[in-house]
């Protein structure tokens, strides 16, 4: 299964913010981040792919279909969204939350089948012990990780991860990232999420794409995209890339 994109241009009212934004053969299992300062399109990029944003022009064949041209239901079943800010709903259990999420897209009958998804899911991101508790009483952290099985256990072709991990503290950072690279893997989907933090992004993708005022400036493998004098005038910064101890690469960033 292959994601192609091409030329997406979406905006807002007159404000066009997406150029021509093309994007070749992302493949199901690899995971794909998505870079670029604030206010570079990165949201609007993922809205346009979920039809929360009507695309102006542009092709987007996931699977060899047309998903710009799908009914709303029938993209819901091969795409999944995970928005920056979360929303929750205080009536329900983490665990009736999932359900509620999976069966969206499966009708209303509930099988053991489907409570067994769900407890694989939230078992996979190591969130059991929140099963029973309320949605309303988590912390920050914990409903973007609960937003994370919700969007997962789904199990689309193409899942889009706005900024998963910008409530996470660290251990919870490379747990989460870790559990969604996995996954992409295990269930072959197609991961594209739009990261701030370069170094997680390094670690965690195969391939990144850097967004810069709505255009794709660069697209390739991290290590090659992190080294590129681009990123420097992007972001406004001063980086180098390093080799670890560990033997992964990472920015050394400062201000010019
Ligand atoms: N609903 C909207 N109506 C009008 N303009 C919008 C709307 N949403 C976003 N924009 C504008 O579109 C541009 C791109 O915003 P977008 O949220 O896509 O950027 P981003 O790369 O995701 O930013 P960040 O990293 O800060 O989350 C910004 O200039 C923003 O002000």
């Amino acid at each position: 299964m292959s994601l192609q994109i091409s030329s997406l241009n979406a905006g807002y009212g007159r404000q066009q913010i997406l150029h021509d934004v093309s994007i070749d053969d992302m493949k199901s299992g690899e995971m794909v981040g998505v870079i670029g300062p604030n206010a570079a399109g990165k949201s609007t990029f993922f809205k346009s792919l979920t039809g929360i944003v009507r695309p102006r022009s542009g092709y987007v064949s996931l699977d060899d279909q047309d998903i710009l041209s799908m009914r709303r239901k029938q993209r819901a079943r091969q795409v999944a969204y995970m928005p920056q800010s979360i929303g929750c709903n205080a009536a329900l259990t983490v665990f009736e939350s999932v359900l509620l999420a999976l069966k969206q897209t499966t009708g209303w009958r509930v099988g053991a089948d489907h409570l067994n998804k769900v407890s694989n899911i939230l078992s996979m991101l190591g969130l059991c012990h929140l099963a029973d508790r309320g949605i309303g009483a988590l912390s920050g952290g914990q409903s973007q990780m609960v937003a994370v099985a919700q969007v997962l256990v789904r199990k689309p072709k193409l899942l889009l991860l706005d900024e998963p991990t910008s409530a996470l503290d660290l251990h919870h950072q490379l747990s989460i990232l870790s559990a969604i690279r996995d996954a992409a893997k295990e269930f072959d989907i197609i991961v594209m999420a739009a990261l701030h933090d370069l170094n997680l992004a390094a670690k965690f993708c195969d391939r990144l794409v850097l967004i810069r005022e709505g255009r794709v400036l660069a697209d390739g493998e991290p290590r090659e995209i992190l080294g590129l004098e681009a990123l420097n005038e992007t972001y406004r910064i001063r980086a180098s890339i390093e080799k670890s101890s560990l033997g992964t690469y990472y920015v050394d960033a400062q201000l010019p």
